[in-house]
């Protein structure tokens, strides 16, 4: 299969995915298309990516064989509503939008419409993304694997119920948010001990792909931190901070609230 793939939002997710898509040669700029509020936006990204970029978001319907709408969960609605009377059962619909639940999009553009709902994460712009996947079973098997493969090329793709897609929004698709809040804050803690900037990030950062990677390797981060930590060591006494701030439970109540706000957006726009 090789189809025609359409943006609605021409922002920061879908400057991922086509970055991903024309970076790692899966697709030619020709098969893209972008629609978008911004001609600015849309002038950059033709630019940049060599995509076909349109005012118009029903052209980009017109254009595309699988559609990924990357708006805000908030503009949704009226996106939807603008294309419903355009869309072919054939075609795909995949939303990325937090808390937007599939039976919302069925509600405004028909349940025989192949939907897909995904939520990725920022990291798919490197190609070392997460994407969480569902969709409503309408698609045929080898459309469910053509998009599935397409995903699979900047991202790792779970196959996860929708119910979880709250919690996954909190932990992967705002996760590199809460790490980046992380790597800013080691960084400015060896600022304040007198490292040069540029030396504490690079610092910090290969701390962190390091440690990322022993664990994907196979190790508990707990068996790894113990064997950092020596008896009256430095360890410890960074260690004894961090529990003093309840840093563990910072990172837990970050997510937790994240989740939250997941849920009151699919209330906020079911009653849309
Ligand atoms: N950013 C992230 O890391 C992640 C985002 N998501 C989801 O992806 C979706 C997109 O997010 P993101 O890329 O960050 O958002 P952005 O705001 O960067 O991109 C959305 C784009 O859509 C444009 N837009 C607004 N209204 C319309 C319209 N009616 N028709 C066409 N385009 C329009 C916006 O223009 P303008 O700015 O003028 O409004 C903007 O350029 C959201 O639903 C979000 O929940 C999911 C996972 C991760
Ligand atoms: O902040 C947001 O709402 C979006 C969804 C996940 C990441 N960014």
């Amino acid at each position: 299969m090789n189809l025609r793939v359409g943006f609605i939002g021409g922002g920061n997710m879908a400057e991922a995915f086509i970055s991903a898509f024309v970076d790692g040669e899966l697709l030619l700029p020709s098969q893209i298309s972008v629609s978008d509020v911004l001609k600015e936006r849309l002038d950059y990204l033709k630019e940049k990516y060599g995509v076909k970029t349109y005012l118009c978001n029903l052209q980009v319907v017109t254009e595309s064989d699988v559609i990924f709408l990357a708006v805000k969960p908030q503009v949704m609605t009226t996106v939807l509503k603008e294309v419903a009377g355009s869309l072919y059962p054939s075609q795909i619909v995949v939303s990325m939008a937090a808390g937007y639940p599939i039976r919302k999009i069925e509600e405004i553009i028909g349940d025989d419409k192949k939907v897909v709902r995904i939520m990725p994460n920022i990291l798919v712009k490197i190609r070392k993304g997460v994407v969480a996947y569902c969709d409503n079973k309408r698609l045929l098997d080898e459309e469910r694997k053509y998009v599935k493969e397409l995903l699979s090329t900047c991202s790792e793709v779970f196959d996860l119920d929708e119910k979880l897609f709250d919690a996954v929004t909190a932990l992967a698709g705002s996760g590199p948010a809460f790490v980046f809040l992380i790597l800013e804050a080691l960084s400015d803690g060896g600022v304040k001990l007198g490292l040069p900037r540029d030396v504490a990030l690079k610092l910090a950062t290969q701390v962190l792909i390091g440690s990322a990677e022993m664990v994907r390797a196979g190790e508990h981060p707990e068996v790894l931190k113990d064997k950092v930590t020596s008896p009256a060591g430095t360890t410890i006494a960074g260690l004894s901070a961090l529990e003093e701030n309840r840093t563990r439970f910072a990172l837990i109540k970050a997510l937790e609230e994240a989740c939250k706000r997941s849920v009151e957006i699919t209330k906020l726009v079911e009653g849309m």
